[in-house]
């Protein structure tokens, strides 16, 4: 089947009941990792070397993680030692809400998300591990591994990140983490991967995450090869959305890139990893220099304030590389990457169409306020060509 009948035809299975039995059925067994999207073709390709390509800030002392993005570089400044396991994100949480046994999914899903405590809506306070089944890895960040799990009493199926306790102290990342939770937890959208909340014990936190069946995107690209511009106009849609309501919410995201968007049913997008989300106050503008080499915009490269159009550029970079199935500006050197970015030296592959190169000419505009607005991205011709057939 084309990419294209599948994108425009495939049977829309929307209700929550429908994906908890998929997802049921998927959690003990290697399905999750199938493809869902264009070809139909199985995802992994084992021919095919995954490429590192690491987020980082200007310091490090973050462990390279095994699984996508290699070692992400953090900047550690204000971080306290043992801060974390003094005081899990927010203020000791008294009162709980546990479900009640609840028959429909929708109703599991709510019963789960009242499990929290008044003061800190986030904390499960009654949660243990003993209240899941675990199933299959989804994969291994650099603070954890990421479990399918179902919560026995609700039958609600999640994603789980469990993280050591000590490696988060041993890196001084607590605030840096506490920022991510805080940040995740306070953003609702389709297209933002939901944290419902967490729960720790006495070595590991936990975090319940929406579970995205079919992983990253970065691996799709990798064993599909660029997408055609039906299936990336609906993607970049998604992310300009998300972002759009991110920046709302003067919350930048700073570390865009496949490896950091999951899939879903239906082709449906979700950014996820927050790590270097920072709430923008007031219209302050920011130094911290961190992201992907690729995806990093000239006045980032350059050390220049910069402000919520670093996800703009990103997002330029993403439309090409998800037309074309590399960055615009890799090389094989930092140096070369960052003196092509530099000159803003964008060269497209014949088959790019017209309408495509404007819109990411537009998002890759060297000047900050020159890149076109999301609200923009949303409306611009490419879009408006493919949207019929999503
Ligand atoms: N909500 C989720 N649903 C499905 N799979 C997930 C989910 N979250 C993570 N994964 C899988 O688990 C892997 C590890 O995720 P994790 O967030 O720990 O690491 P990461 O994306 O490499 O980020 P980090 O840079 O924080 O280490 C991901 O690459 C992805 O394949």
């Amino acid at each position: 089947m084309s990419e294209n009948t599948l994108v425009g035809s495939e049977v829309r299975r929307n209700s929550l009941h429908q994906r908890n039995m998929l997802l049921s059925m998927r959690l003990n067994s290697g399905a999750g990792r199938k493809s869902l999207t264009a070809s139909g073709r199985p995802e992994i390709n084992p021919n095919r070397v995954r490429k590192q390509r690491t987020s980082f800030s200007q310091s490090s002392k973050i462990p390279a993680a095994s699984g996508a993005s290699g070692g992400r570089v953090h900047n550690s400044n204000n971080n306290r030692p043992g801060e974390f396991s003094a005081a899990p994100i927010a203020a000791s949480p008294i009162k709980t809400n546990p479900p009640a046994a609840q028959t429909s999914p929708r109703k599991r899903s709510a019963a789960l998300s009242t499990l929290g405590s008044e003061k800190s809506p986030l904390k499960f306070q009654e949660l243990s591990l003993d209240d899941f089944e675990v199933g299959k890895k989804l994969g291994k960040g650099k603070f954890g591994k990421v479990y399918c799990v179902k919560h026995k009493r609700t039958g609600f199926i999640c994603a789980l990140k469990a993280m050591k306790k000590n490696e988060i102290v041993q890196y001084n990342v607590q605030k840096q983490f506490r920022r991510e939770v805080e940040i995740q937890a306070a953003l609702k959208h389709p297209n933002l991967t939901r944290l419902y909340g967490y729960f720790h014990d006495e070595k590991r936190v936990y975090l319940l995450m929406e579970y995205l069946v079919n992983g990253e995107l970065y691996k799709h690209l990798r064993s599909h090869g660029p997408f055609n511009d039906i299936t990336a106009s609906y993607f970049v849609y998604q992310m300009a959305d998300a972002l759009d309501h991110m920046h709302s919410r003067r919350i930048l995201h700073r570390d865009i890139k496949p490896e950091n968007i999951l899939l879903g049913f239906n082709n449906t997008l979700k950014l996820t990893d927050f790590g270097w989300s920072v709430t923008n106050v007031g219209s302050a503008k920011r130094k911290t220099l961190c992201g992907t080499m690729d995806y990093l915009s000239p006045e980032l490269i350059k050390s220049r304030e910069y402000d919520n159009k670093v996800d703009v550029w990103a997002l330029g970079v993403l439309t090409f590389e998800l037309l074309v199935g590399n960055p615009p500006f890799e090389e094989n050197s930092k140096e070369l990457t960052y003196k092509r970015i530099i000159r803003r030296d964008l060269r497209f592959p014949d088959h790019v169409s017209p309408k495509a190169r404007h819109l990411i000419s537009r998002l890759l505009e060297y000047e900050p306020s020159a890149r076109l607005p999301l609200k923009d991205v949303k409306t611009h011709p490419w879009i408006e060509k493919n949207r019929p057939f999503w």
